[in-house]
């Protein structure tokens, strides 16, 4: 699905009000009826509401959400900020609709601002995506006193104070929303790590922006939904024989970390791939056999560490490299030779990324459009350098897999993934249940088990870190975010793709 910026949000907005034929007073009485809907399901009538409201559409949006919680029967007090002579057109109409059925608190000075206990539930409709500068006087006064509170608060489209698609100057007042309703797509500044203090929990409502729009219009930044996920899983065949599964060769493990190729097998080989072979150090023969009897294992000549290439190399056509590897010199020489030679689509992780990332001469024999790195931010610095903040990072990322002609799956609570075109692409599954040692491990596994079957690297990505996540998501239900484990993923991938293939 596609993530629109804010000027294509509003270019969605014009379009849809030609398209049905409706006034924009319509468009806003709809987003105040979706949000209310949301709003009513969450909080009881017995609770006391505050509506703050800008001087925009927004605003506009809290003073419709105002009467329609009003009628509801809620206690609704209404906040408008700032000057209210220069408000929008269609804040006016909205204002004077509501003039004769409750009055209106006016809020131009810091002892205007009222006491917010605990109990109240707020509504944020200061600003939504037409912030064009950073929040300050005395909005920035209201925004302060708000997250002072320790009232709920909920704010309508984007919590006020962020723009919702580009870096917000730092000197700016933010909302630090519990949580946000966002109209129709989810915004990109919700996808970063960043602003996680800030839009807490966010939920989506559908308002019926043009679908016509929306399809046609150019992005390069996406979400990938379960529809998505599902588009792209194949089913399997009729007349199945391990062979049209492919064979995806594992160089992963290291002495005291063979645990880490133990992981990355048994991920693999429950995201369907035909045939597995594993190439461990000599000390890890046994564990691997013992642990994993449905892949081969071969013993590499280092007790301790990947020092050679397998003889027979070509017959595989994907391999999985980094898991538990270390950085030794041997296994350093071992990924230069690995790069310089082989023809094969690459699944690069861990020590291979930090390997990689540490020598120039590496990075310039990657080979173009087979390699697909999973790193988390720490390897990802390594790789393509510090960034600024979130929005540098990903468009360092994006030029680093153009000049390398790669795909980067950068792993954290939306994972993001890079393609050498420039696209974005951002999950939506997993939870922080995962932030625990060896889930990267089982994400090389699964990528490396999905391009084996011939899924394209950019389905691989997408496709992988969504069910990856979803396996989580799974996990979640049986174990709790606490006690969750890596293995607790792999355990789950049954269900996830059965989920996925509408069997369960
Ligand atoms: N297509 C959609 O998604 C729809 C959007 N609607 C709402 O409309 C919002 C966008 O409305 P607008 O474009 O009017 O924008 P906003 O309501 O976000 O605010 C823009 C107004 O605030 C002023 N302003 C911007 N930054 C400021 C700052 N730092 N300090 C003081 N004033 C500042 C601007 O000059 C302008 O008057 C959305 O976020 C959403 O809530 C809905 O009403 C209808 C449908
Ligand atoms: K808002």
């Amino acid at each position: 699905m596609k993530l629109l910026t804010a000027a294509q949000t509003k270019e969605a907005d014009t379009f849809t009000i030609k398209e049905e034929g409706i006034t924009s007073t319509d468009l806003m009485e709809r987003a105040a009826k979706a949000f209310t809907g949301w709003f009513e399901n969450k909080f009881q009538l017995s609770e006391e509401v505050y509506v703050f409201c800008g001087p925009g559409n927004n605003g506009g949006d809290g003073l419709v959400v105002a009467r329609l919680l009003h009628q509801r029967k809620y206690s609704v007090k209404v906040f408008l900020v700032g000057d209210t002579e220069k408000v929008s057109p269609d804040f006016k109409i909205n204002l004077e609709r509501w003039s004769d059925k409750l009055s209106t608190k006016h809020i131009t000075e810091v002892n205007q601002i009222p006491e917010i206990s605990q109990s109240i539930k707020v509504i944020d409709a200061l600003f939504g995506t037409g912030l064009n500068r950073p929040v300050t006087g005395i909005y920035a006064d209201v925004v302060e006193k708000l997250n002072a509170s320790s009232a709920c608060i909920t704010s309508i489209d984007m919590p006020s104070g962020i723009y919702s698609d580009s870096q917000t100057p730092p000197e700016g007042a933010i909302i630090k929303a519990t949580y946000t309703i966002s109209f129709q797509l989810p915004k990109l500044a919700f996808l970063l790590p960043q602003h996680e203090a800030y839009v807490g929990e966010w939920h989506v409502v559908p308002i019926g922006l043009s679908d016509k729009f929306i399809s046609e219009v150019e992005t390069d930044l996406y979400f990938t939904t379960h529809q998505d996920a599902q588009r792209i899983l194949k089913p399997r065949k009729k007349f199945s024989h391990k062979g049209i599964y492919g064979h995806a060769l594992l160089l992963c493990g290291g002495f005291g970390k063979m645990g880490a190729a133990v992981l990355a097998a048994r991920a693999c080989l429950r995201s369907g791939v035909g045939l597995l072979t594993l190439q461990v150090p000599s000390a890890g023969y046994s564990i691997l056999q013992t642990a994993v009897p449905e892949a081969m294992t071969l013993s590499d000549k280092n007790r301790k560490h990947l020092s050679e290439l397998p003889q027979d190399i070509e017959k595989y056509n994907v391999i999985g490299i980094g898991p538990g590897l270390g950085t030794e010199r041997v296994t350093k020489t071992t990924i230069g030779q690995l790069l310089s030679t082989s023809t094969h689509n690459l699944v690069i992780d861990a020590d291979a990324i930090n390997i990689i990332a540490s020598s120039e001469k590496l990075k310039a024999s990657l080979p173009k459009n087979k390699v697909i790195f999973t790193p988390h931010p720490k390897e990802l610095e390594r790789l393509i350098g510090k960034s600024n903040n979130d929005y540098d990072r990903l468009r360092d990322m994006l030029e680093f897999c153009h000049e390398y002609q790669c795909y980067i799956v950068l792993k954290g609570n939306n994972s993001a993934i890079g393609t050498p075109e420039g696209n974005l692409y951002f999950n939506t599954t997993g939870n922080p249940g995962m932030a625990t040692g060896g889930t990267g491990d089982v994400l090389t596994g699964i990528i490396t088990a999905l391009v084996a079957q011939n899924y394209t690297l950019e389905e691989a990505c997408i496709l992988g870190v969504y069910v990856h996540g979803l396996a989580g998501d799974l996990a979640l239900k049986s174990v709790g975010d606490i006690a969750m484990i890596a293995s607790d993923v792999t355990d789950h991938l049954p269900q996830a793709f059965m989920h996925l293939q509408q069997l369960s």
